[in-house]
């Protein structure tokens, strides 16, 4: 059964500033269930970093409910949130690290003076101050956990941001949270180390059963990992659901745009246009993108629309990625045939669960014509 961890409800956060007023979270209801990677989509300023900050109430909401593990966060006492905020970690763009500490030393920080369950003499349960080998032992196996125990006496500065993240990572874990947020924490490394970063995320979401909420602006990093993701503009949540539903079936041009990010297609029709198939295009033969999730790839598509449809399709373009062990497929194709033979293979590609977006041969008529 689904167990919700986060439930924010008609979560709203107005700034206001001398004169003027920003409305930075506009009525959000967002539901993360646990073993969720759940990303969090949106340009700069469309409120991501508010709205999670709301979440361990680093930024209190003006109005609207938050309720964490089972806690309504916003009626606990200092003391109450303090502990309750122990079980959500978090990482950062630019890791946050103590340059004057060493690797081990940022890890232990948030362990010093912390309290471990025990049992005294007669067995009775007792909380008692966590022991200096305790930490040292808890350091050493979060820093073996994020592949970095051989950098333990190593200072920030000496090490690649990658390495720095992962750090930032094992100081997040030390108070074996159940939640992590992730604010931005892959924005300011190279597409590689993204990756090894994205994929020590997964890990620890399998191994630890860690719940996490990744905010990014980079569709590609949500498609990576992220199991569920929601796209944000202008403090509002414009569409939301299953990574694979959101990429069969976006919705929204705001969503769409982020999807064609991950696969260049925008360069790709540029390339295409280029072509003699689509130069010397005729009515009513048609260029179209087509696009899809799972089933359909294993669908013989192009032979059905011939066969049984006499329509020939020339493909220009392909790309096919594996989203959560699910083909995802985009094609860009030329369909010949007559106009109610491609009518009918129109209404049979729909059926299919096809996607078909019908595009202009050139770049002046607009890109797209439906
Ligand atoms: N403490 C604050 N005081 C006033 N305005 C703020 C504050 N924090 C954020 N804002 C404003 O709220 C809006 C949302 O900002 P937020 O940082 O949440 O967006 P974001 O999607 O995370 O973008 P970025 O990735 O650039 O941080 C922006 O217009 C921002 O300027």
């Amino acid at each position: 059964m689904a167990e919700p961890v986060i439930e924010l409800k008609q979560v709203d956060v107005n700034f206001s500033e001398k004169n003027k007023s920003v409305h930075a979270v506009d009525h959000v209801d967002l539901t993360v269930e646990r073993g969720d990677i759940y990303g969090i989509v949106g340009y700069s300023g469309a409120g991501k970093s508010t709205l999670v900050r709301t979440i361990n109430l680093l930024q209190r909401p003006t109005s609207g409910q938050v309720t964490v593990l089972g806690q309504d966060m916003l009626s606990l006492s200092a003391a109450d949130l303090r502990g309750e905020r122990r079980r959500i970690g978090m990482i950062f763009q630019h890791f946050n690290l103590m340059n004057s500490l060493t690797i081990a030393g940022n890890v232990a920080f948030p362990l010093k003076g912390t309290y471990v369950k025990d049992k005294d003499k007669n067995g009775n349960e007792i909380s008692r101050k966590i022991t200096k080998q305790e930490i040292n032992k808890k350091v050493s196996d979060l820093l073996e956990l994020v592949g970095l125990n051989e950098r333990a006496a190593a200072y920030p500065t000496e090490l690649s941001g990658g390495q720095k993240q992962r750090v930032g990572i094992a100081r997040a874990l030390a108070s074996d949270p159940e939640i992590l947020i992730s604010d931005e924490a892959t924005s300011a490394l190279d597409p590689k180390t993204t990756s090894s970063i994205l994929e020590l995320l997964a890990s620890l979401n399998k191994r630890l059963g860690l719940t996490i909420v990744l905010i990014t602006h980079e569709m590609e990093a949500v498609k990576q990992v992220c199991n569920k993701v929601a796209v944000m503009d202008d403090g509002r949540i414009i569409e939301r659901g299953d990574l694979l539903h959101i990429f069969a079936a976006p919705q929204q041009q705001l969503t769409k745009d982020f999807i064609d990010t991950t696969i260049q297609i925008d360069e790709a029709i540029e390339a295409v246009r280029d072509q003699p198939a689509v130069r010397n295009l005729k009515a009513p033969d048609q260029l179209v993108r087509l696009t899809y999730v799972g089933a359909s790839t294993d669908q013989p598509l192009v032979a059905t629309l011939f066969k049984e449809y006499n329509v020939t399709a020339n493909i220009l373009f392909g790309d096919i990625q594996i989203l959560q062990g699910t083909p995802f497929g985009n094609l860009l194709v030329v369909l010949s045939g007559t106009a109610d033979d491609l009518n009918r293979a129109f209404e049979y590609l729909k059926q299919s669960d096809v996607t078909v977006q019908h595009l202009s041969a050139t770049a002046e008529k607009g890109a797209t014509k439906a």
